[in-house]
């Protein structure tokens, strides 16, 4: 703490006190613990749970209770992440770590190199992404992850269970929250790769500016040894200088696509269908020769979208700085699978169905534009929601994408909250240019994918937009089961008989 310049005060009285637990949830068994008071919403009552529960200790930013020994400390998430670390014995020492941000495609990107060093390395690769969180390598170390970038104590904690599972090497998802609420101070990155920012979460809960947003996203660089970063991404000059602080020059690999200057690997498209994309990855300074055994390598993408040849080539350029052979990265490229973006469903008379998870204006535009470029005479058809008690300019966003981009388009719901779904719809819906873009509502999703699907032919694109694999409603505070859209399509097809 002293270290970090983060102690006020101490109180130990009891200076042979084994902890055997740690928490910052008063509701859990503290018995022989250290409670951490922390969060915009914490009130001292929990405090007074966590002592009757056990706690021998607290960790605060606020003098709370006499009654038990306490460190009052200048940043109490800032303490959370340090004092986490050494409870858990510092696994991050153990464990070789590649980091992605960006405002899309971390999941994507983490997915890519988690194949990739999965074959290269079986049963030594943990992943935490907004997905899924893999611990080890047996069915019960796999599960759903609530954040991103878990709490600091969790990252912690399952990075230690990584570590006692056998694994050596780690991707994850840093989000710029996990920067701004300290999830992930104190920790060094192997690799951090920087994927693209545009202006997104930026709201009272999230980041009150882009400066701030961009801020956080920044420090991913700043807190990495070695740097992938897209040469095309906004603000390209600022994270790069990040990186530039705390790394050499030669520990700073670009990406780009097609012909950009000053970049140390060129991605460049050969072809592409609706089931994947062929590119080449060329290396284009002395530096980037020497990672790859070959100047050029043809690589077959088994998920679709320009933006994912660009996700490919981080996960590429991180494959390559820990070794991997350019023949095991193409065996996984090639039967790549991130569950909920771009997975697509081929059907026999109904079109191509794609389920993805682009959720705001910058996403679904990349995605609908690259279906119409690569498939013009298709007629593109999107079935979305618009989330409620967040993001709400995302509904003007869909409207504007909509009318710019789509055919036909059924509005639904999509994790309504506590806003009535119908009042979403109808918002987006009176944003559309209705000239442009036939547009329908029909409320419970179910029925309007199978709408969709129904009344689409051959030549149809059907795109199940914004809700990935989720496989809930979330609804005035409980996360109703709904079956996830993959799943949904595919029973449509099974009872039609496709
Ligand atoms: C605004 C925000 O970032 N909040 C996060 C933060 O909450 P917090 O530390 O402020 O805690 P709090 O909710 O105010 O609660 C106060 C404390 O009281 C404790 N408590 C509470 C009740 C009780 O009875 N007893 C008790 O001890 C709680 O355990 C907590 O420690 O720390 C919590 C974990 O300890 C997170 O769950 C929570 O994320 C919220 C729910 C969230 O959803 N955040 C989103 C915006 C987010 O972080 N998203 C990014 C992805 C964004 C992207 O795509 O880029 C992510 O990384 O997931
Ligand atoms: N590099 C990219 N550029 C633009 N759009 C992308 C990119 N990669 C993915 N997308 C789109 O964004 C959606 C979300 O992708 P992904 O889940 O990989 O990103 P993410 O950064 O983890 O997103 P989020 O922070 O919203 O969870 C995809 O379904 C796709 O439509």
């Amino acid at each position: 703490m002293k270290k970090h310049d983060l102690l006020v005060s101490s109180s130990v009285s009891d200076e042979n006190l084994e902890v055997t637990h740690i928490s910052y949830n008063s509701k859990e068994d503290q018995t022989n613990g250290v409670f951490f008071c922390k969060g915009n919403n914490f009130k001292a009552e929990y405090l007074d749970q966590a002592i009757k529960n056990g706690a021998k200790f607290y960790v605060s930013e606020k003098e709370y209770s006499q009654d038990i020994d306490r460190l009052i400390v200048k940043n109490a998430s800032k303490a959370l992440s340090l004092l986490s670390a050494e409870f858990y014995g510092n696994p991050q020492n153990d464990l070789f770590i590649i980091a992605f941000t960006g405002t899309k495609g971390k999941t994507t990107t983490s997915y890519f190199l988690y194949d990739i060093l999965k074959r290269a390395y079986p049963k030594q690769v943990g992943l935490f992404s907004t997905v899924d969180r893999i611990i080890g390598p047996k069915p019960e170390d796999e599960f759903k992850s609530d954040l991103t970038t878990p709490e600091s104590m969790d990252l912690f904690h399952d990075m230690r269970k990584c570590v006692d599972n056998g694994f050596k090497y780690l991707v994850m998802e840093v989000s710029s929250q996990a920067y701004k609420k300290n999830r992930v101070y104190g920790l060094q990155f192997d690799i951090g790769g920087f994927l693209n920012i545009t202006p997104d979460h930026i709201g009272p809960n999230e980041h009150p500016t882009y400066a701030d947003y961009l801020n956080c996203k920044k420090q991913l660089m700043i807190n990495s040894k070695v740097n992938i970063i897209n040469r095309q991404t906004n603000d390209y000059d600022t994270v790069y200088a990040a990186a530039k602080q705390t790394s050499d020059d030669k520990d700073i690999y670009r990406f780009a696509k097609d012909e950009v200057a000053d970049t140390d690997f060129s991605i460049r498209n050969k072809e592409s269908n609706l089931n994947d994309s062929v590119f080449t990855y060329t290396a284009e300074s002395d530096k980037a020769e020497d990672l790859q055994d070959h100047s050029e390598y043809t690589y077959r993408l088994g998920l679709v979208g320009d933006f994912n040849e660009l996700n490919a080539g981080a996960a590429i350029t991180a494959a390559k700085i820990l070794g991997v052979k350019n023949e095991v990265i193409a065996d996984s490229l090639k039967s790549a699978f991130v569950p909920g973006r771009m997975e697509h469903i081929n059907t026999n008379s109904h079109g191509t169905i794609f389920v993805d998870y682009a959720h705001n204006y910058a996403s679904m535009k990349a995605l609908l534009s690259f279906l119409k470029r690569e498939y013009p005479a298709s007629k593109v058809k999107v079935v979305v929601g618009s989330p409620g008690d967040k993001g709400v300019s995302r509904r003007a966003g869909f409207a504007k994408v909509l009318t710019e981009l789509a055919d036909e388009a059924i509005l639904t719901t999509d994790d309504p909250g506590f806003e009535d779904p119908a009042d979403i719809c109808k918002q987006i819906d009176d944003q559309i240019d209705h000239t442009k873009v036939k547009v329908k509502t029909v409320l419970d999703r179910e029925k309007a994918i199978s709408e969709m699907i129904k009344s689409s032919s051959n030549d149809d694109i059907v795109v199940l937009a914004a809700k990935g694999n989720d496989p809930y409603q979330k609804t005035k505070g409980v996360d109703v089961p709904y079956a996830s859209d993959p799943v949904v399509a595919k029973k449509i097809l099974k009872d039609i008989g496709d």
